[in-house]
């Protein structure tokens, strides 16, 4: 199948992918090779009982209207004790209750594996899924379609788990079917045929509404996602606020309820033809069934067969019956599941853009010159405009350096550059000399440390969120509180009432949410963290006024002595302290220089400060 093309709803489609299961399986092994052999032996055991069973059942009918029919046949209990005729029969129900409780027993078992295979095998999912995920670009996680595959990889699989159990069972019920099977043809191997025949309709039909379902579902992915995220806003301690303020409780209920009727409609249409075109399948099969039993009738009436003959083959025709239906309708949707499991395969073969070369340069420690951008162009995957454009600048060894502009000048551009979030499409970044791209991608991830604007808030312990600059580091108590003494946080964390093991944010029930620049304050202690030889601060100070933004960039300058520090902020006042000033319009550099030299001359900066100093005034 296209990888993305919903499935065309026919059988092929269904046969096709039936190719997930032996992955699918692989991935159960890996799970846990154990449980999986357990599942396959306790499986076996049942799928011969329900025959063996019946055949015993028939021996005894058999027994008992032999000795019914002794013509000297004793006429009490004791009676037939002493003469020990009934030996046989005694054996073989004592054979019967034995099989009976061993069935009870493997059932319980299967059961038992089978909850803690698909426990693993959720578990053993979702950390591939988390791992490979980890290793993507941003750039897959910026586009909207490859967030509805990852959302139906996610949401399809976890929901397939079931499809294990599916899967054994399935086995199971095929080698029972052999043995009942093998048992009928003893008899009448037409029988077998009749009841075949007689059930691959419903087989079609099954198989045909699992595709048609499926398929509905893969088109109405981006629909779904959109709906869900309705849902989602409509009660959310994040948008409460603005819903309440804004009263956008009606229209979102109306987008809500327009795309929910959508799928309700569709749903039916598909049930309600499922409805009317099973039922008539269904009953061919009951026909058959009926057939039968009557030739079975008609061969004991006339002797040919035996009362215990009878039982045995009405029982198994029974079964068989029921087995048959089961497999074919499980057979199918089992297929139909698989479909879903393409989702996921499909998820783990994107593989990602940017990452280290063959035999990677190590970073240097300490970097001697510094990085460059040289004539550097980006636009964002399908974006037509450029971000950044012949984007020439430097940022030297041992620097503290600011970037300014407008909205959208290009500023976070550069810094997701630096860290290789994204690779130029035109020019190049070197550091040191050296291409980015030939250096090891997690060293320069580690190397070069951001605190975002849009930073996250996680809702974990204070000392976490601090952590988070390096998480390896998240039991180093005393670096974590030097962090926050630098960043300013030692204050707010000062007044929680569980200080830095207070959990914070409004997720859970014991967090507390601090304020925005209470906030920042955290963040900001995550760039002391590392040992980044590039520190970024890309506005994480907008919340905090302009006087202790100036004190935390003045700390941070200082702080960061030896090393590259980069500072984004619209505030000029904070900016002039640093070495030098990078002016950035519409994704170029348009100046740069100190600020007594930028101040000095005519220029967008001048012009950009007296505003602000005005306002100031
Ligand atoms: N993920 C993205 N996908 C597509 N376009 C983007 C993305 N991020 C930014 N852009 C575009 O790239 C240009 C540069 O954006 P950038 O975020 O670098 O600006 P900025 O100078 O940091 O702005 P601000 O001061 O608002 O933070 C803008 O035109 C923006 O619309």
């Amino acid at each position: 199948m296209a990888p993305g093309a919903p499935p065309t709803p026919d059988f092929s489609a269904r046969w096709a992918a039936l190719k997930n299961i032996p992955p699918f399986l692989r991935m159960v092994w890996r799970a846990s090779p154990g449980l999986t052999l357990a599942m396959l032996v306790l499986r076996l055991i049942r799928a011969l009982m329900p025959v063996a069973m019946l055949w015993v059942g028939k021996l005894i009918i058999d027994q008992v209207v032999a000795l019914s029919a002794l013509p000297d046949a004793p006429q009490t209990l004791e009676g037939w004790w002493n003469s020990g005729l009934a030996e046989t029969l005694v054996l073989l129900v004592a054979l019967e209750l034995g099989l009976a409780v061993a069935q009870d027993l493997t059932g319980r078992l299967v059961s038992y594996v089978d909850a803690m295979l698909q426990e693993k095998l959720v578990i053993d999912i979702s950390i591939r899924l988390m791992d490979h995920a980890a290793g993507l670009d941003l750039a897959s996680f910026e586009d909207a379609s490859f967030q509805d595959r990852l959302d139906r990889a996610r949401r399809n699989t976890m929901g397939r788990i079931p499809l294990l159990g599916q899967i054994m069972q399935q086995v199971q019920d095929v080698v029972t079917v052999a043995s009942f099977a093998v048992g009928l043809t003893l008899y009448n191997p037409w029988l077998v045929v009749l009841l075949a025949l007689a059930l691959i309709p419903s087989l079609f039909g099954e198989m045909h509404f699992n595709a048609q379902t499926y398929a509905l579902n893969h088109r109405r992915a981006p629909d779904r996602r959109e709906r869900d995220y309705l849902r989602m806003i409509a009660a959310t301690s994040e948008t409460a606020k603005e819903v309440k303020i804004f009263g956008l409780s009606p229209w979102l209920r109306d987008r809500y309820l327009t795309l929910a009727r959508r799928f309700y409609v569709e749903n039916r249409a598909i049930q309600r033809r499922q409805l009317s075109v099973m039922a008539v399948l269904t009953a061919l099969g009951t026909l058959a069934y009926y057939g039968a039993f009557l030739w079975i009738i008609a061969r004991t009436l006339t002797g040919t067969l035996s009362i215990g003959d009878l039982t045995f083959l009405s029982g198994s025709f029974l079964r068989l019956r029921g087995l048959l239906e089961g497999l074919l309708s499980s057979f199918s949707s089992m297929a139909g599941e698989a479909m879903y499991l393409d989702d996921l395969f499909e998820f783990f073969t994107a593989i990602p853009a940017i990452a280290s070369p063959p035999n990677p340069l190590p970073i240097p420690q300490p970097i001697r010159h510094g990085f460059r951008f040289d004539d550097v162009g980006f636009r964002y995957p399908g974006r037509e405009a450029w971000a950044v454009r012949r984007m020439t600048l430097e940022l030297a060894a041992g620097e503290t350096v600011a970037l300014v502009g407008e909205n959208g000048a290009g500023k976070t551009t550069i810094v997701k550059l630096l860290a290789r979030l994204y690779d130029p499409d035109e020019g190049r970044i070197t550091l040191d000399g050296r291409d980015l791209r030939e250096y090891d991608l997690d060293q320069l991830r580690a190397t070069v440390g951001v605190i975002f604007q849009d930073f996250v808030r996680y809702a974990v312990t204070a000392a976490e969120n601090i952590a988070i600059g390096r998480i390896e580091a998240r039991d180093d108590r005393p670096r974590i509180v030097s962090s926050a003494e630098r960043a300013l946080a030692d204050e707010v964390i000062a007044k929680l009432p569980q200080g830095y093991d207070q959990m914070v944010g409004k997720r859970f029930a014991r967090g507390l949410d601090l304020s925005g620049g209470e906030w920042q304050k955290l963040a900001i202690a995550r760039a002391y963290m590392r040992d980044a030889q590039l520190l970024v601060l890309d506005e994480p100070t907008a919340a905090l006024d302009a006087r202790a933004e100036y004190e935390v960039f003045q700390r941070f300058r200082d702080l960061t002595a030896g090393r590259i520090a980069l500072l984004i902020s619209h505030r000029f006042s904070s900016v002039r302290m640093a070495d030098r000033i990078i002016v950035l319009e519409g994704g170029r550099v348009q100046d740069q220089g100190s600020h007594a030299d930028l101040i000095a001359r005519p220029g967008r900066y001048r012009e950009l400060f007296e505003l602000q100093a005005q306002g100031y005034r």
